[in-house]
């Protein structure tokens, strides 16, 4: 933005007028006086709030990151560590999610299955789309004004811009992501550079007003689609998926908005009987939405997001029956705190009343988590009803190799429960540890959780804290920032298995670049300049698993060239990059801790919460005695 030249206008506001008197100049200086003290008396005041907090030992940790990276996930495993009675109390209230969990991923199949690639709601972000080569490494003049291969995000100045624009939306803001949709000679990844929404009503809007969608025009020919027309590669007529041809539209004529000669690709006979078997899911997403959203929490089902047209009621229009548009539906939020804990526990649920009054007068069930007894939960019931059909539909081989040829790895999304599918719908199941850590439940907002260690040695005990979990989606980035203010660490969470998926909010950015973006804009902040920062390059799990299954990081970072494509090396590559971001970009020197994390993983993460719990402690002391 160009800064107007001239005086400055609050300068000249506050300027005395020329033509003062003393007595108005008298009457001006004793209210300037006033206002001074006032000041004065608010920042005693807040410094006065300050020392009494560290006093009491309250020590406040913020969870940063994406969405999706595990901020909800680290701070559970805070609880369970630290508050284990409270945590196992309430595992049997992640039931409920653990079942929308299951409906979702279900219901992911089912539509990838129905729908053509164009239209399926779930290609990206999780079908391997592939950006063009990208740096991470500093940007480099040449490279920037040569190839232009970097991810710019690393090569803008300054990352407060992050947290200073307004929310994005969609495609506004491609000039500042410019993730032009390359396409592959190779074709590898056609899903990739699907532009924008999976709704082919808002892509055919973009296709008329944004050069993009132009540019991918242009492109659609030079790639084939992976399923264009040639069915699955084992065409066993004992598979599901693989008993009819897939006629899908011809790249060259494509996009159409609505193909509807295509609209259910998938007509075996088969295929069809087993979803109508699967129906009942459609009512226990219902139900479950009514129990997990407050009934004044409009905005959860009225979200749009990528699955989303918008206004999906998030039940009503899936493809269990075969019948619906099969575009998804918005991801299920909750905003943070026991509010949602709270209403299920109220509700009851179905679930058996063993507890009594918590010390804080709500109604909860303490200790259900441990009874493994049967319990009346309709959702339950009709999930155990329906378990051999989706065993059978997530085992059928024509199925996974329908999700392999269209690079949808339904195991490395959150909230993946198919392979237990026995155990977690069985009547008597109680969510364990490691399922509430698995299960996924999107935040919206920004709360802080107190709580006392119950778990605490030495110095510990005593102390209050006070972890605050945010949203991590790209419109909420902007309420992060009065959390800022007295923080004693933060705790930013990097999923660097995402090197090869894109946003989920914005389908043109890479999740590696956005995280790559939004460090810089943690580590320049002034606010923070003086808080130190522990980073957890997390996911290390699935990185594994991806870098093991042949997905090359240089494909997606091409700084990466050819060194080892295994975890000890990317992982070490990308935890310089990150670090040279901290030191290049923090106002002043401060101590920075990084670790590779998988904060689904009991065992190793314990070890890591610990360190930093301890260093969090040192820091605190060491800030109270400088107060
Ligand atoms: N395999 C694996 N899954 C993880 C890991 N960390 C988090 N997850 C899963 O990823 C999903 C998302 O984690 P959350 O903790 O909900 O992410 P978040 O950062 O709070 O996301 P928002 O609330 O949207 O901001 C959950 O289903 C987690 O179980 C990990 O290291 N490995
Ligand atoms: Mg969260």
């Amino acid at each position: 933005m160009p800064v107007p030249s001239g005086p400055d206008p609050l300068d000249e506001a506050l300027r005395p007028p020329a033509d003062e008197t003393p007595e108005q100049r008298a009457v001006r200086l004793e209210r300037e006086e006033g206002a001074r003290r006032v000041s004065q008396a608010i920042d005693a005041s807040i410094k006065a709030e300050r020392q009494a907090r560290r006093k009491k030992r309250i020590v406040r940790l913020l969870l940063l990151g994406q969405s999706e990276s595990g901020k909800s996930t680290t701070l559970r495993q805070f609880q369970r560590l630290y508050t284990p009675t409270a945590f196992r109390e309430e595992r049997i209230l992640w039931r409920a999610v653990i079942q929308l969990n299951i409906v979702r991923s279900i219901r992911t199949i089912l539509d990838a299955i129905s729908y053509p690639p164009t239209q399926s709601p779930h290609t990206s972000p999780y079908s391997s789309p592939r950006s063009r080569a990208r740096s991470i490494s500093r940007p480099q003049r040449e490279e920037r004004n040569g190839g232009g291969e970097y991810i710019d995000a690393i090569g803008s100045s300054n990352g407060n811009e992050y947290y200073n624009s307004p929310p994005r939306h969609g495609r506004q803001n491609s000039h500042e992501y410019p993730y032009e949709p390359d396409v592959d000679s190779d074709g590898e990844y056609p899903q990739s550079v699907h532009p924008g929404s999976s709704s082919p009503r808002s892509y055919h809007q973009h296709s008329h007003s944004h050069s993009q969608s132009q540019n991918y025009h242009q492109s659609s020919n030079s790639f084939n689609y992976p399923m264009s027309t040639s069915p699955p590669s084992n065409p066993s007529s004992t598979t599901l998926a693989s008993s009819s041809p897939y006629p899908y539209p011809n790249p060259n004529t494509y996009p159409h908005p609505y193909p509807s000669q295509q609209a259910n690709p998938i007509n075996s006979p088969a295929f069809e009987a087993l979803k109508a078997r699967l129906l009942p899911l459609r009512h226990v997403e219902a139900l479950l939405i009514a129990k997990l959203v407050p009934p004044n929490e409009d905005e959860a089902t009225h979200l749009p997001n990528i699955h989303g047209n918008g206004n999906g009621n998030g039940g009503g229009n899936g493809s269990y029956g075969g019948q619906g548009n099969g575009r998804g539906a918005p991801e299920i939020f909750v905003r943070p705190g026991p509010g949602w804990k709270g209403a299920l526990a109220r509700a009851r649920v179905g679930y058996p009343t063993f507890g009594g009054e918590s010390s804080d007068g709500s109604v909860r069930p303490t200790s259900a988590g441990t009874t493994g007894l049967e319990t009346q939960d309709e959702c339950q019931e009709v999930l155990n009803q329906c378990r051999r059909v989706m065993i059978q539909l997530w085992n059928d081989e024509g199925i996974r190799e329908v999700l392999r040829r269209r690079k949808i790895r339904v195991e490395e999304f959150p909230g993946f429960f198919l392979n237990d599918l026995e155990r977690v719908t069985s009547l008597r199941y109680m969510p364990t540890d490691d399922d509430v850590l698995k299960a996924r439940l999107k935040t919206v907002g920004v709360s802080e959780y107190k709580f006392e260690m119950e778990v605490s040695a030495g110095r510990d005990s005593g102390t209050e804290w006070r972890i605050v979990d945010v949203g991590g989606s790209r419109s909420q980035v902007t309420t992060w920032v009065p959390f800022f203010d007295d923080v004693d660490a933060i705790i930013f969470l990097a999923p660097i298995s995402g090197f090869d998926q894109v946003l989920a909010e914005d389908r043109t950015v890479n999740r590696l670049e956005d995280s790559v973006l939004l460090w810089k804009a943690v580590c320049s902040n002034k606010l923070l300049a003086n808080v130190d920062l522990v980073l957890f390059l997390n996911k290390c799990d699935i990185l594994e698993a991806k870098l093991n299954s042949g997905i090359r990081l240089a494909k997606y970072v091409r700084s990466y060239g050819d060194r080892e494509n295994d975890l000890d090396s990317v992982s070490k590559y990308l935890r310089s990059k990150f670090s040279a971001i901290h030191r290049e970009y923090s106002p002043n020197p401060r101590k920075f801790y990084a670790f590779c994390t998988s904060v689904t993983d009991t065992a190793t993460t314990a070890g890591i919460i610990a360190s930093v719990r301890d260093m969090v402690i040192r820091q605190h002391l060491k800030q109270s005695k400088l107060l």
